[in-house]
Formats: C-alpha cells, structure tokens, sequence
C-alpha cells in the first residue's frame, strides 16, 4: 500500500519523510529467542504536543529535553511556528533527557494567522487541541492531514468550540480539510464529555485560555491529565473537584480561569506508557526474557494496561520510582512467563486506550479467554482499531470476536500460527502490535506498511532488535 502521507512537501517533514523513504515500507518479524536487555522508551507523544503547544502560549522562554521526536509531535511544531511561535531543535544529545528544544512563546491569544494549510499528517490530537487554540483567535485558518486523519471525527471538538463562539466549515461530518474562522470573543461554557476524551477536555480548556471568565469542563469517566498538569506548571489557574456523587466514580469538574499569564518553563518529558508497552508484552510473552525499560510515565490514568498485564499473571516491577517533570516515572522490569486470559474491566479504557491492540497481542498468546468491553473509541483512531485487530488477528490464526464496541481473544497458551500479511492502514498501532505477534509467532508476521511507526516511535524496530527480536524488510 502506497501511504497518502500528504506532508511530503512541507520543509518541517523533509527529514522525517526522507528518512523514512530509506526504508522498504513492509516489514516482517520473525520468531524470536528470549529477549534481554535494558532501554529507553521514546518521549511521551501526548506531553510532547502539549509542552510545545504551551511553549507557544506563554510568555518568554521554555525549554524542553526529552521529546518526543515523531512526526506527529514535529507536526505540532510546524504548525506552531506558522502562528509565529519560534522553536529551535539544538542538537546536543543531552546525557540524561536527550536533545534540547527551544520555543519562543507568542502569548494567550497572541498568535499570527497562518500564512497557509496547516498540515497535520497523522496526528489526531494536534488536530484536536490545535482546534481549540485556532478557534480562540481572531482570524481563519485551515488544517487537514493525511488519508487517515481525514476520516476521523472532529465533531467532537467543532460541537463545544463552537458554542463558545467559534465558526467551522469542514467536510460532512465536520471532517477535514476545517476551516476554522476563530474569534477573542469566546464566551466561557460548562461543558459535559459525551465521550471519554483527553483531547475534547483538552481542545476546551485551550479555548478557555483566551476567554474571559471560567470555562469548566465535566469529566464522567477520568482521562489522562496532562494537560491540568501542564497548565498549572506554567501558571495558569486550573481547579479540578471531584465529583463522585454526581458523576460517578472518578468524575470530575475541571475549571480553567481565562486570559492567564503563562511563562515559560523548563520541561522534561518522560517516556511513553503507549510506546513502552510494545517491548514490555513482547518480554512479557517470551518466556526467560528480562527487559527493563527505563523511565517510563506511569501515571495512573495512563497505566491500565500494566495492571491489565499484571492481572494476567505477568511479572513487572515498577522500579526506581520517582518524579519526572510532574509526572510519576518508574523503570519497567518484566521477566517472560505464561499470561492467562482476563477479564478486562470497561471502565479500564481511558486509561489504556492505545493499548487495546497490543493487549489484544498479549492475549492471543495467553491460556485462555480475554474479554475486553467498552471500546467504542477505538473506532475512531487513526484507523478503525477493532477491525484493524480483528483482521490481523485473523489473517494469523487467532480464534476470537468482534462486537460493536468488544473484542474476545481466545489464546491456548501454545504460539499462534502466525504466517499472515497485516494491513496496518495509516496506524502506527497496529503497525507495531503485529510485528510483536511476530516474534511469537510460529510462522513470521509481516505487515504492509510500517513507515506509520515514524508518527510516535522513530527507531522500534533497531530498539526491539537490540533487544533480541528479528524486526526487517520484507
Ligand atoms: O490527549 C491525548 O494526548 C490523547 C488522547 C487519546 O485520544 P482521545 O482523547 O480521543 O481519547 C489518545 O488516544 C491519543 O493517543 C492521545
Ligand atoms: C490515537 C492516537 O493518536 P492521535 O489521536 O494523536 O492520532 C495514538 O497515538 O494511538
């Protein structure tokens, strides 16, 4: 499959697109020995965007080690410097966090507008919270993004942006190419989730930066926080309540007070819980190995999947556990055994959303049955994650159901049979998930298209090799 990457032609991607042009875009693995060793997981994808993105918002300097640098974050980046941010990649190789980035912030509410099409490639939630920054600007701009990320939903953020005053032409369904024709005269809103989503809070709370007053959002079920966390840390005035009783277990009312004077800050950025994820099922599932992979963020509204593993009878220690940039952070430590089936819990999801496919990897290796419930989400990611599995997991021999929002894998503890060719469609998840089926596998996996890995995790397949795994070129 040819990827309609629709950036190949904007500078920011130059680097990222030729570097990706090197490689034959099918890959297979092959079934591997234990694997050992210790590594690094890649900068957290969901802090990257939003340490570049407040960079951009506050006044002065803010500098960043340890991003995240995927296509999805530099997309983020581009598109902040068309608003006139200026952000510079010093090179240096930091010894502990990695390269040092630099961003000249424009303020709240002091962006340019674009001189043209903000490009987006892949990456939904650049879509999503850039549309709340654009939306509370006075002036038009249009963003779109590849094939992939022109079939997902915007909807969800058009709906409360726009009933805080901003305006929205997009293709049926609010779909991009959008056009945003923003305003500085947002009104502030109390707005309730209809759907379990870090980006829609998010995108809201950007818009309620440059509004006057306080704009709430109403969290039912809880998502990851970095956002919260990375307001405060740049002195915006963010209250979150719990809300148990009116919403439910975990709910929350999360309060941002407009027009704050954010200034810039130093960040570093741990690893990715998602990206992390892949080396440790894949240690987790072959037995004798021992992996540990260091710093990685567990915070807790991330970390469903290791308890998700850990109740299958996986063996990780959370070692060396401390604070990263006002994140938790710990050293993965798994050693390879025999999983058995689980029964996941629906209200796990938020917490380990991007982790459904690899955690589907886990169980087709497992003893048994594993029921995961309550994911209607993962329709709408960067392909339609269910059937995405479904058909790998078909085309290699694992027994299983897919329901509207379920998914029942059915493992016997024995390899799967393997053997198949995986269609990945744009998604880097599905990408890296079957290519760990491979190295369990009786038979190679290969997949038809793996230059989508380049969004969150430039380097898995030298960093699984290294590890033991038998990642190549098909
Ligand atoms: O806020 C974020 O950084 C993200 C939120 C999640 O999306 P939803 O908000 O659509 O659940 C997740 O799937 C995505 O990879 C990153
Ligand atoms: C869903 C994902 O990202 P995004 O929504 O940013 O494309 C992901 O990384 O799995």
């Amino acid at each position: 499959m040819v990827r309609d990457r629709g950036v190949a032609f904007l500078p920011p991607f130059r680097e990222a697109v030729l570097s990706l042009r090197a490689h034959s875009a099918k890959l297979v693995a092959r079934p591997a020995g234990r694997l050992q060793g210790r590594v690094c997981a890649p900068g957290d994808k969901s802090i990257s965007h939003r340490a570049l993105m407040f960079g951009a918002l506050a006044l002065g300097e803010t500098t960043v080690r340890g991003l995240l640098d995927g296509e999805d974050v530099l997309a983020t980046a581009a598109a902040l410097r068309a608003l006139g941010a200026e952000i510079t990649h010093v090179r240096d190789g930091g010894p502990l966090s990695g390269d040092l980035w630099r961003i000249r912030g424009f303020g709240v509410g002091g962006g340019r507008e674009p001189a043209d099409v903000l490009e987006l490639g892949n990456s939904g939630t650049s879509a999503r919270l850039l549309a709340g920054i654009l939306a509370s600007h006075p002036f038009t701009s249009i963003m779109t993004g590849d094939a992939s990320l022109r079939r997902r939903p915007m909807h969800r953020v058009i709906e409360p942006l726009t009933r805080m005053g901003g305006r929205f032409e997009g293709r049926e369904g609010g779909r991009l190419p959008l056009a945003i024709v923003g305003t500085d005269e947002m009104v502030p809103i109390e707005y309730r989730l209809p759907v379990a989503s870090a980006q829609v809070k998010s995108a809201i709370l950007l818009a309620g930066l440059n509004t006057a007053g306080e704009t709430t959002v109403v969290e039912p079920e809880p998502t990851r926080d970095h956002t919260e966390r990375m307001l405060r840390h740049f002195g915006a005035e963010v209250r979150v309540v719990l809300a148990p009783g009116e919403l439910g277990d975990g709910g929350k009312r999360i309060t941002v007070v407009g027009w704050p004077e954010l200034l810039g800050r130093d960040i570093v950025v741990p690893g990715d819980p998602s990206s992390a994820a892949f080396a440790v099922v894949a240690a987790a599932i072959r037995p004798g190995s021992d992996v540990t992979i260091e710093n990685v963020g567990v915070n807790p509204l991330r970390a469903g999947l290791y308890q998700t593993l850990r109740d299958m009878g996986a063996d990780i220690a959370f070692e060396n556990e401390r604070e990263v940039g006002g994140e938790p952070v710990a050293d993965l430590h798994v050693k390879g055994g025999v999983l058995k089936g689980v029964e996941v819990p629906p209200e796990r999801a938020p917490s380990m959303i991007d982790e459904y496919p690899i955690l589907a990897i886990a169980a087709a290796c497992a003893k048994g049955t594993t029921r995961m419930q309550g994911l209607a989400e993962l329709r709408a990611k960067e392909s339609d994650r269910l059937a995405s599995v479904s058909a790998g997991l078909f085309a290699n021999g694992v027994k299983h159901e897919m329901g509207l929002a379920d998914l029942v894998v059915h493992g016997t503890g024995a390899p799967p049979a393997g053997g198949g060719l995986v269609a990945t469609h744009l998604d880097h998840r599905i990408a890296m998930s079957f290519l760990v089926l491979g190295l369990a596998a009786r038979e190679p996996v290969a997949i038809d298209d793996g230059s989508p890995i380049e969004t969150s995790f430039p380097g898995f397949a030298q960093l699984m090799n290294g590890l033991g795994a038998r990642i190549e070129a098909a």
